[in-house]
């Protein structure tokens, strides 16, 4: 008999979640059955792609995407940014973003991830040109996918009732394209999280070390002070480090991939490899108060 697949926020934490860029159903397919012997435990599918890292268009039909659905017993999370990885802005309202996001789910996505600012795009350089660049490299900046506009607000919390009733989960995000501090984290995390958000996600940029520290840092932050599992992590070299690091410190999961196609998006480690790390490193939980314990 079929059952039905776990939501995010009911797997055992931390866990891997495999990004999946593949142009077309059978590719996509091929890389899913692959990650799982590899250790994947869920699934993200890019569906912007059109033939650049993620799934073309004709392929987001609700029975293209429930027979990718089904191919495994894992769950799997929807997105649709206005970016896809090539670089260029993808041309589709936000109002088309997430009708495909809701066909997704009713074609079996558990989660969909419904970024930060959607009905009210935050201003800024188109993602990937050297002003982007300078935009990330400056700290003085507004964090991108970020809104507070109540017209846009309230729309967003009615998008995320729809998609509970259709049964899925909501990672709400914002890929900020600035660094952001420990404090600057939570208040943005305190917020989407207000607006009804099952998993908030954060994608920080790391310039250097100290700022792969307070990434950490924001990390044990989020962790005592939000209700929500949350996903801590950055963009920038320096970054890559602590997506191994901050599940051991509250971040619910681990964004990899099964391999690295030329011309690829490589931050995020292999799958392999993270359930390696996650196996090997065991007694690092503390479970009692400095007080307790005889050898300081
Ligand atoms: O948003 C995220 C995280 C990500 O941006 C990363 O940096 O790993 C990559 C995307 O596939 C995913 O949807």
């Amino acid at each position: 008999m079929m059952t039905d697949r776990p939501l995010f926020t009911e797997l055992e934490q931390p866990f891997t979640c495999a990004a999946i860029y593949e142009p077309t159903v059978d590719a996509a397919t091929s890389i899913m059955k692959e990650s799982e012997f590899a250790g994947a435990d869920s699934f993200i599918l890019n569906l912007m792609g059109d033939g650049t890292q993620g799934l073309r268009e004709e392929f987001l039909t609700e029975d293209h995407l429930e027979r990718l659905f089904q191919s495994t017993s894992k769950p799997t999370m929807a997105c649709y940014y206005r970016w896809h990885f090539g670089g260029e802005s993808v041309d589709v309202t936000d109002e088309e973003r997430q009708e495909i996001l809701r066909r997704a789910v009713r074609a079996g996505a558990k989660c969909v991830d419904l970024v930060g600012d959607t009905f009210d795009p935050t201003l800024g350089p188109d993602v990937f040109t050297e002003e982007a660049k300078r935009y990330s490299l400056e700290s003085e900046r507004p964090p991108r996918e970020v809104t507070d506009d109540p017209d846009a607000v309230a729309r967003q919390e009615a998008e995320i009732e729809r998609i509970h009733e259709l049964g899925a989960e909501v990672q709400m995000s914002a890929h900020t394209r600035i660094h952001l501090d420990p404090e600057q984290a939570l208040a943005v995390a305190e917020t989407f999280q207000d607006r009804g958000a099952d998993i908030v996600k954060l994608v920080s940029v790391d310039r250097s070390w100290e700022d792969m520290l307070e990434t950490l840092e924001a990390t044990v932050l989020l962790d005592r002070e939000l209700d929500v599992p949350f996903i801590m992590m950055s963009h920038g070299e320096h970054g890559v480090l602590a997506r191994y690091i901050a599940p051991f410190l509250g971040s619910m999961l681990c964004f990899t991939q099964q391999e690295y196609v030329p011309g690829g998006f490589y931050s995020q480690p292999l799958t392999e490899n993270v359930n390696r790390v996650f196996d090997a490193v065991q007694n690092v939980t503390p479970t009692r108060d400095p007080e307790e314990v005889d050898w300081l």
